[in-house]
């Protein structure tokens, strides 16, 4: 499997502006109506991240006498599968006041992902907004590699169109899916985070989505058991050294960090506990033999690319805006709309949460890992 990231599926509207004649590229974008949130690839450089308390939103919505009243003047609420997703439609999330953002957070965390239609006012709302939006829960993370908007870095942006030859790094490979945890590198992974698309293709380019507390359940008690024992480094080596290859925008704007996690984890707020690997970024057991570790982690990813039977599937219609908890879910994109030439432009808002918590019956991670 390609060590690139779905996350770098982003295409600088710099780089499309050669593939094109200059003239007609220019067209093309200023008429379109997204124009200002086009990615561009700055060259500012970060220190490293620090570390902060995260103070979960959601927990703090656990006492409302009924932390599901945001939903109240929803048309309808549909759970996309009984294990993880909920899809709702009526709510107009740009309207939520912080009690139903905390509101929102604890029902994220409990589903796993929820899908909200008829998202306008929210998305023309614009990167200020977002912004707003976003620090509500918690610290916005700046991706070390990706585009944004100009002036918002904190706005993680995918994007393709028509002249954008972004996706070499899946050519190489029988699928476009990998599944993963955002950045789960970092030493604060994201928790609660919140995607859209800005245009999307008429057909395809779905995400896919799995719940990590159910490919957990399916393990058998002696198995999890020793799962809860190990922990695993994840890497933003890779990510970094393809953005330096130049397929991407050539930027690295911190430098890649790898961090220790455990193998299990457990969400602060609901307690339950979830797989905590993905193929993107996790790259070894600590405490095991390389072949041990690569075939554990060789049998989890398996598990999870198998899962059906816990996965939901987004499509996009437009105007919708999703919500993940990236603590207890792996995601996908889908490229499968190559051939129709048609603009995908995709915002993530993405905050950072707590240092991922190890499993109740599980190891104990020291400060310094
Ligand atoms: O484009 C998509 O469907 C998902 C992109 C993604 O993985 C992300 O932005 O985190
Ligand atoms: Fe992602």
């Amino acid at each position: 499997m390609s060590s690139t990231s779905v996350e770098t599926q982003t295409e600088s509207a710099s780089t499309t502006l050669k593939l094109r004649g200059a003239t007609d590229a220019q067209k093309y974008q200023e008429e379109y109506r997204y124009s200002h949130l086009l990615p561009v690839f700055s060259q500012d450089h970060y220190p490293p991240l620090t570390p902060f308390e995260h103070h979960d939103p959601g927990r703090r919505a656990l006492n409302h006498p009924n932390p599901r009243s945001f939903l109240d003047s929803a048309t309808s609420v549909t759970e996309l599968t009984p294990n993880l997703g909920t899809e709702v439609h009526g709510i107009n999330l740009r309207a939520l006041d912080s009690d139903a953002r905390d509101q929102l957070a604890l029902e994220v965390a409990r589903r796993g992902l929820v899908v909200f239609r008829d998202q306008q006012e929210f998305i023309d709302a614009g990167p200020d907004f977002y912004r707003e939006w976003g620090s509500h829960f918690g610290r916005l993370h700046i991706h070390p590699t990706s585009g944004h908007p100009q002036g918002y870095p904190e706005i993680h942006l995918v994007y393709r169109d028509a002249n954008s030859s972004f996706n070499f790094e899946i050519e190489d490979s029988i699928t476009s899916t990998v599944w993963h945890s955002d950045v789960s590198y970092e030493l604060q992974p994201p928790g609660l985070t919140t995607f859209f698309l800005l245009s999307q293709p008429t057909t395809g380019g779905d995400t896919l989505f799995t719940s990590q507390v159910s490919t957990l359940k399916k393990l058998s008690p002696q198995f999890v058991a020793f799962l809860k024992t190990l922990k695993a480094v994840h890497s933003g080596i890779e990510q970094a050294n393809f953005s330096r290859s130049g397929k991407r925008g050539g930027i690295v704007r911190r430098d890649p960090v790898e961090h220790v996690h455990p193998l299990v984890r457990r969400h602060p707020v609901t307690g339950e506990e979830a797989l905590y690997v993905n193929r993107q970024f996790t790259r070894r057991i600590l405490g095991l033999k390389r072949e041990e570790s690569e075939t554990l982690l060789r049998f989890l990813y398996d598990h999870i690319d198998k899962g059906g039977d816990v996965q939901a599937r987004v499509h996009w219609t437009p105007n919708t805006v999703v919500l993940w908890d990236n603590r207890v879910t792996a995601h996908s994109a889908i490229v499968d709309y190559g051939e129709s030439k048609e603009r995908r432009h995709g915002a993530r808002i993405t905050p950072q949460a707590e240092r991922p918590i190890p499993a109740l019956d599980g190891l104990e991670l020291s400060s310094d890992q």
